[in-house]
C-alpha cells in the first residue's frame, strides 16, 4: 500500500481548501455472507476484503486520511500505516458506526467543513478510479453526493409473492457508496435521527435527504457491488484476477 501524501503537501490542504477524508464502516457482523468471521475479514484474492478496499482509498491522492471503524471487541486487524486509524466505536447498525466515526473524526482534528467519504468496508471492489470521479462531482457541489447504479433490469412490485405492477425504472438507482458530504452537515443530519434509533438511515445520503438536501447521484459501476451472499465471494475473486 502506498503511503498517503502527507498533510501538509497535500494539494487540498496546502491552502485553506477543506480535505478529504474516507470512513470505512467495518464493524458489522456479515450474518447474510455466512462466514465463520465477519466477512470484511475473509480473504478474497489473497487478502481481507478490507484490505483490498484500503488499497483503492491509499491510491487517490485527494484523500489525507482514512478512518476504519470495527467493533469493539474486535481483533482482526491491525494496521501500521501513518495515514489509516483504527477506531473500535462500530455500534449496533451501520449508521451508528458512521456516526461513531464521524464524531472520532472531528475529536483528531478533521474539521466540520472538510469532506468525508463514506465508504462500505464490504465493497472490496470500488477502483481509485471510480472514487476519483465521485470527488470529482460533489466537490464542486454544495451538498456532495454518491455513486450509483441505473437500474439493468424490469422492475416489478410484489404482492403474495405474485407480481403487482410493473414499475417505471426511469428515474430509479441503486445506492452505493462512497457517498461524499461535509462532516459537519452529515453528522448532524445522523444525529437528528438518533432517538429514533436510525429508523429509514442504510446510507449518508439518506439521513441527508430526511434533513432536507438533495445529494447528487454519480454514476458508478456494477462492479462496485456490495459483498454480501455466500455466492459474491467467488465473484469478487474473479475480478480481483482479472484485474492482477
Ligand atoms: N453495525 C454495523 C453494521 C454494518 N457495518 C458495516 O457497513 C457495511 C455495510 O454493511 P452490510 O454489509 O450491509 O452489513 P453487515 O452487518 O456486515 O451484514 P449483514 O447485514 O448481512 O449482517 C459493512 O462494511 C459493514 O462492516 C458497520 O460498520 N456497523
Ligand atoms: C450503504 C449501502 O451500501 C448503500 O447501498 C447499503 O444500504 C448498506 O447495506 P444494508 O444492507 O442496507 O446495510
Amino acid at each position: 500500500m502506498r503511503p498517503f501524501p502527507p498533510l501538509e503537501t497535500h494539494p487540498l490542504t496546502s491552502d485553506a481548501s477543506p480535505r478529504c477524508f474516507a470512513l470505512l464502516p467495518c464493524a458489522g457482523s456479515g450474518s447474510r455472507a455466512g462466514t465463520a468471521q465477519p466477512k470484511q475479514y475473509q480473504e478474497v484474492d489473497g487478502m481481507p476484503m478490507v484490505l483490498h478496499t484500503l488499497a483503492a482509498f491509499s491510491a487517490v491522492a485527494r484523500i489525507a486520511q482514512v478512518l476504519l471503524v470495527v467493533a469493539p471487541d474486535d481483533r482482526f486487524l491491525s494496521i501500521d500505516h501513518p495515514d489509516v486509524r483504527l477506531r473500535p466505536c462500530g455500534g449496533a447498525s451501520r449508521a451508528e458506526s458512521v456516526r461513531n466515526g464521524l464524531t472520532a473524526l472531528l475529536e483528531t482534528g478533521a474539521l466540520a467543513t472538510d469532506w468525508v467519504l463514506v465508504h462500505d468496508a464490504a465493497r472490496c471492489l470500488v477502483t481509485s478510479e471510480q472514487i476519483e470521479s465521485l470527488i470529482k462531482v460533489c466537490a464542486e457541489d454544495s451538498v456532495g453526493g454518491l455513486l450509483a447504479l441505473k437500474l439493468p433490469d424490469t422492475l416489478k412490485a410484489e404482492s403474495d409473492g405474485r407480481v403487482s405492477a410493473t414499475l417505471d425504472r426511469s428515474d430509479k438507482w441503486l445506492a452505493q457508496t462512497p457517498q461524499m458530504f461535509r462532516i459537519g452537515p452529515l453528522l448532524e443530519a445522523l444525529q437528528a435521527q438518533a432517538a429514533s434509533g436510525f429508523a429509514g438511515v442504510t446510507d449518508e445520503a439518506s439521513a441527508m435527504e430526511m434533513a432536507g438536501f438533495a445529494p447528487r447521484l454519480v454514476p458508478g459501476s456494477a462492479q462496485n457491488f456490495k459483498v454480501t451472499y455466500p455466492e459474491d465471494f467467488a465473484l469478487a475473486e474473479a475480478i480481483l484476477r482479472s484485474r492482477s
